[in-house]
């Protein structure tokens, strides 16, 4: 299976239409992923090409990596929005915000942080809606505590479930969950797509979309059709954690979602008496993440127990934490 280096080398043999230098080096394109099964994704920038060279430098793209030995081969087009207005909304109809909840690493914490995101803008009084985007891992129902299946309207959509004031969607709540496990990436980047924009959510402020871990086919599909206002990173301070939310942090950014901050999770547990330990290592001054930390969430074993439960708290250390972040984001995307 052909790696990273033999995709960059591709690139790099292919001189830019309009810049100097090769596709890599005149910053054309970025986010370079290379999949496990021989698919490669990248995002092409074309603010400076008209359609019709767009497309041809795509086909050329397309064909030299399939040469090159890679099964599949995923191309972004975006046009530079660095410069322009504040996001104007999401590409889900009756959705205003979509905003993604991703983590480097697995087991940080980042579908608890997404339930207790929602809640809390919940809390604030916004109408919320929460996207299980985990298709080959999914836990927010377990979370939520929902037992029943989704069903469809007449004309088949997806009809949200109800829970803690929520609405709700994920593989977790269709007829055959467990069906996605021998999915490859575009199908499962497809399943989040269409549980997003073929369901009855309603007038929504925000759609939280709980990410899986990594970055990948979900994560370019977010972008690429979802017009997100943004995303949240969720990391531990574990150094390993760090390093790959990091990369989670630049990845977005290649993808053009702007990354609104990062929740340091587990960042100390506190003590009967009154000592605070740090298990996964202490929060460091300068996380070096490439975005701002704007919460620091402790390790509460009460947490464990509620999602145990499917009854999320919706009081406490790590939701107050939560009401700060929600407070944030309000005021970012001016909801
Ligand atoms: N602040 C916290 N305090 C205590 N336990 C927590 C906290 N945050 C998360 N947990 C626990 O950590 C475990 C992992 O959490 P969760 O499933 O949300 O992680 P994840 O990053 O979404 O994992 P995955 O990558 O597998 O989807 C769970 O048992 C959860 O209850």
């Amino acid at each position: 299976m052909p790696g990273k280096d033999v995709a960059e080398a591709t690139l790099k043999a292919i001189a830019d239409p309009v810049r100097p230098g090769d596709l890599l080096s005149s910053g054309r394109v970025s986010g370079l992923v290379v999949r496990d099964e021989g698919g490669v994704g990248l995002v092409l920038g074309v603010e400076d090409l008209a359609r019709a060279a767009a497309q041809a430098l795509e086909s050329r793209i397309d064909k030299a990596l399939k040469l090159a030995g890679f099964s599949s081969v995923r191309v972004i087009q975006t046009a530079d929005r660095s410069d322009g207005p504040a996001p104007k909304g999401s590409a889900v109809p009756g959705v205003a915000h979509i905003i993604g909840v991703g983590a480097g690493k697995g087991g940080v914490g980042k579908s608890t942080i997404a339930v207790a995101l929602a809640l809390a803008l919940k809390r604030r009084g916004l109408k919320v809606g929460l996207l299980d985007a985990d298709i080959q891992g999914p836990s927010v129902h377990i979370l939520l505590g929902i037992k029943e299946r989704a069903r469809a309207t007449a004309d088949k959509r997806l009809i949200p479930l109800e829970s803690h004031g929520l609405k709700m969607l994920g593989m977790g709540v269709m007829a055959d969950p467990d069906k996605a496990v021998a999915w490859r990436g575009p199908m499962v980047a497809g399943a989040m797509v269409q549980m997003a924009t073929v369901a009855d959510w309603g007038q929504l402020d925000v759609l939280v979309v709980d990410l899986p871990p990594g970055t990948g086919d979900i994560h370019l599909s977010l972008a690429q059709k979802l017009a997100p206002s943004g995303a949240l990173v969720v990391t531990t301070p574990q150094a390993l954690a760090r390093a790959d939310a990091r990369r989670a942090v630049a990845f977005f950014e290649q993808l053009q979602v702007p990354v609104l901050g990062v929740v340091m999770n587990m960042a100390g547990m506190a003590m009967p008496d009154g000592q605070v330990l740090h298990p996964f290592g202490q929060p460091p001054a300068d996380s070096g993440l490439g975005a701002e930390v704007i919460a620091n969430l402790p390790l509460d074993p009460a947490v464990v127990a509620a999602s145990d439960a499917g009854a999320p708290m919706e009081t406490g250390a790590v939701a107050a934490g939560l009401d700060k972040v929600a407070a944030q984001i309000v005021r970012q995307l001016g909801v």
